[in-house]
């Protein structure tokens, strides 16, 4: 027993001898032939298959910069074992670009094309820092791997554990969603290598007792451009300030950030920008076909279940704007059976489905409808055969990374973008940046149009109507809130063929479009109604009516089902339900409600119980002047008593929301008091919100962690949008509050 005892010491003290020489060599090794700062390696003529490695009989070193090999690299035993045993042989561009410069030390911006080898770029010199550094379990967080998504962040976790297992670093995937928060609390203290998204690092900064960061040696941003915008600000900023100042950090993407602000917020110290396919003729990958179709916005769906049809044995991802689109277009062609497997994937679903989603989807031919969550990152096992672009992505870096889900690597694959006649802009963009795309013509007798089938659907299955409601509102916001005005312009989408294009009976009201209308509320905009029209028989009001053949009992009907919606997206509205305002107000067309219209289109009592259509009783029964006059008195007298009842009613409705919201308030902050991080059950959803909206991201009130994929996120931050509106409670104020609480709690 002794024996053995004292062989295996003998062993491991063998071990660490033969690590430390390693460790040794390698450092002079990469010290004696480093390339020099700014150059790039791949302008080097890379090293014969069989040139001498490592020292050479004259006690020199063999040029690592500019070889194609790994085997070539100054790196260990144990990474090199990891990288041969996952069948990585030659380098890839950003690897032979950036490796030399990163295994010395260096900070590194890189930036090369979707599906480039990336993720290699950056583990290796992870592994091989902490290697060199003897990094062991005692040391704590050495390197911490950040991803803008949780699905990002687990495949670039497998990677680092395939290629970093014969190393004995323990490793975390910190990321939201997770229900083991307080089992992570335990041993995240223990990991050596977090990778993470910002959201749940932060919450551990600050939840998890003696969470330690200190003595960090290696940071990472992977789709660094996209933690660095401005959705991420807050979080990184107050990671960063936690993160010690001397330390190597790797920032990557294949839409890079030069901005000096950015760099200056990282204290970067003089990076090495490598940026290996900016002479390329093309920002996109070769092996990339990529078209752009001139779809208008109600034949979208047409073509989308056109091309579904006609391509039943590929593997297409197909991007949406919102995860209310998503779940619209999913469930009625899930519904429609379009002979292919569909799968939906958006932030509002729990982690362990979005996970299992995404393997499924690796492996089988299928349709993904997926929101921007997938946008970024992903590596579908080089599987994707297809990616459709049914709504414009918000400028060319998200068009690049949508498209960088196929043809990755050495694959192949195509993309199509659906392009609205008012987006025809975004196609010079894309030119300008060096994107090809070639502008095709669908074959019209190959399209075949779906949306009579919607409407049955939607008869059938009423909430499937809900839901086309809210992908047709949330669509309009998305375009609403696009900052790209050359492109995105909500006024001119033909709205209600669009409504219609989605198999709904009636337009919907398109709440958010009442900014146009300077914020006025209902009596507000009502007293802004003419007391006399200069017209005895019309009634004006600022109302875009869709469909002028519709009668009157679809307004009705149809107002009655937007005030549904609105009462539960906590809108103000008249207690009939009424939002004369926001119904429909588009092109500020006017509707004309013609008093004299025959009887009978719709009912009103009066009094007695008769029968009288809408406004009836006070328009001209006979031809006579006096009448004439009698019945405009009683128009005045109506809209008279109408704008009291109104004002009355919208002070109801304002106290009824104001005292709902702070309900609300209460409630969320409770939830995050207890500490609750879990992802909100995917039918949740807030009034009107879509998370999905990029640059939608607001000031958070409080302590609010979230994920850029994470809707909750965002709804989040509507929340505290929302507070801060109806407390006017001020950021100061609210900081000395807590300090307050602070002092208290410590007293
Ligand atoms: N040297 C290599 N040899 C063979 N395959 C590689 C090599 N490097 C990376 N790959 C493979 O290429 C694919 C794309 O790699 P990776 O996901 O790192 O790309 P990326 O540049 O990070 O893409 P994105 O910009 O979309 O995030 C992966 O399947 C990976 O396994």
């Amino acid at each position: 027993m002794r024996n053995h005892e004292s062989k295996s010491r003998k062993v491991k003290i063998q071990n660490r001898l033969s690590e430390v020489n390693e460790i040794e060599l390698l450092e002079a090794w990469i010290e004696s032939v480093k390339p020099e700062s700014g150059s790039n390696p791949l302008s080097f003529d890379p090293l014969t298959n069989k040139a001498p490695v490592g020292r050479l009989p004259d006690g020199s070193f063999s040029r690592y910069a500019g070889c194609d090999r790994f085997s070539q690299l100054p790196v260990s035993k144990k990474t090199k074992d990891g990288l041969t045993q996952c069948k990585y042989k030659t380098m890839t561009d950003i690897q032979r670009a950036s490796l030399p410069h990163s295994l010395s030390g260096r900070d590194i911006l890189g930036a090369a094309k979707t599906g480039s080898g990336k993720t290699l770029a950056f583990v290796i010199p992870v592994l091989e820092k902490l290697y060199k550094a003897r990094w062991g379990p005692e040391d704590g967080v050495g390197c911490i791997i950040m991803s803008p998504t949780r699905e990002l962040a687990g495949q670039l976790f497998e990677v680092l554990k395939s290629v970093g297992k014969h190393h004995g670093f323990s490793a975390g995937l910190l990321i939201g969603g997770r229900k083991d928060v307080d089992a992570e609390k335990e041993h995240v203290n223990a990991l050596n290598i977090l990778v993470c998204t910002p959201g749940r690092l932060l919450q551990h900064m600050d939840e998890t007792p003696n969470f330690d960061c200190s003595q960090l040696q290696v940071l990472v941003l992977d789709e660094a451009d996209r933690i660095l915008d401005v959705g991420f600000k807050k979080e990184l900023n107050a990671i960063i300030s936690q993160l010690p100042k001397h330390r190597q950090t790797l920032l990557f993407s294949a839409t890079q950030t030069k901005s000096v602000q950015d760099l200056a917020r990282l204290s970067l110290k003089d990076p090495e920008y490598l940026g290996v396919h900016e002479e390329s003729d093309t920002a996109t990958p070769n092996r990339l076909q990529q078209t752009a179709m001139l779809v208008p916005l109600d034949k979208k769906l047409d073509m989308l279940w056109s091309f579904i049809k006609a391509h039943l044995n590929s593997r297409i991802l197909v991007f949406l704007s919102s995860c209310k689109q998503v779940k619209f277009v999913f469930e009625t062609f899930k519904k429609l059976r379009p002979g292919i497997p569909l799968k939906c994937l958006h932030g509002r679903m729990k982690q362990d489905r979005r996970m299992g989603i995404y393997s499924q989807f690796c492996e089988q031919r299928s349709v993904l409808f997926s929101t921007d969550v997938a946008s970024r990152g992903l590596d579908f096992n080089k599987a994707v055969d297809w990616v459709v672009q049914v709504d414009c992505p918000e400028d060319c870096a998200a068009y690049i990374h949508r498209v960088g889900r196929t043809a990755r690597y050495l694959s192949g694959g195509r993309s199509v973008l659906f392009v609205m006649p008012s987006e025809m802009k975004m196609l010079e963009k894309l030119e300008e940046k060096k994107i090809p795309l070639r502008v095709i013509k669908a074959n019209e007798k190959k399209i075949q149009s779906v949306s009579d089938l919607l409407a049955s659907l939607l008869v059938k299955y009423p909430e499937l109507q809900h839901l086309a409601q809210r992908a047709f509102v949330t669509y309009l916001k998305s375009i609403h809130k696009q900052k790209d005005k050359e492109i995105f312009d909500v006024t001119k989408l033909p709205i209600d063929e669009f409504s219609a294009s989605l198999g709904l009976p009636m337009t919907p009201k398109i709440r958010f479009l009442k900014q146009k209308l300077k914020g006025k509320t209902v009596s507000e905009a009502l007293s802004l109604i003419p007391e006399d029209t200069g017209n005895e028989n019309l009634l004006e009001l600022p109302i875009k009516k869709p469909d002028r053949a519709k009668s009157d009992v679809e307004e009705v009907e149809e107002d009655l089902l937007l005030a549904k919606e609105a009462q539960e997206a906590g809108e103000n509205i008249d207690s009939k339900g009424h939002d004369m305002l926001a119904t429909r107000v588009t092109k500020k067309k006017k509707l004309k409600i013609n008093v004299h219209r025959p009887v009978g289109t719709r009912v009103v009592f009066d009094e007695e119980g008769n029968t009288l259509p809408p406004l009836a009783r006070l328009a001209a029964t006979s031809s006579g002047a006096d009448s004439v006059q009698l019945n405009k008195e009683k128009v005045n007298q109506r809209y008279a008593e109408l704008r009291k009842d109104l004002k009355v009613a919208d002070k109801e409705d304002k106290d009824l929301d104001h005292k709902r919201r702070k309900e609300k308030r209460i409630k969320e902050k409770m939830k995050y008091k207890r500490g609750r991080d879990e992802q909100e059950e995917e039918d949740e959803e807030l009034s009107g919100s879509d998370a999905e909206i990029p640059g939608g991201r607001v000031d958070k009130k409080s302590k609010i962690y979230f994920d850029s994929d994470d809707e909750d996120g965002e709804r989040k931050g509507d929340i505290a949008r929302e507070g801060i509106a109806a407390d006017a409670i001020s950021l100061a104020e609210q900081e000395e509050l807590a300090l307050k609480l602070l002092n208290s709690m410590h007293s």
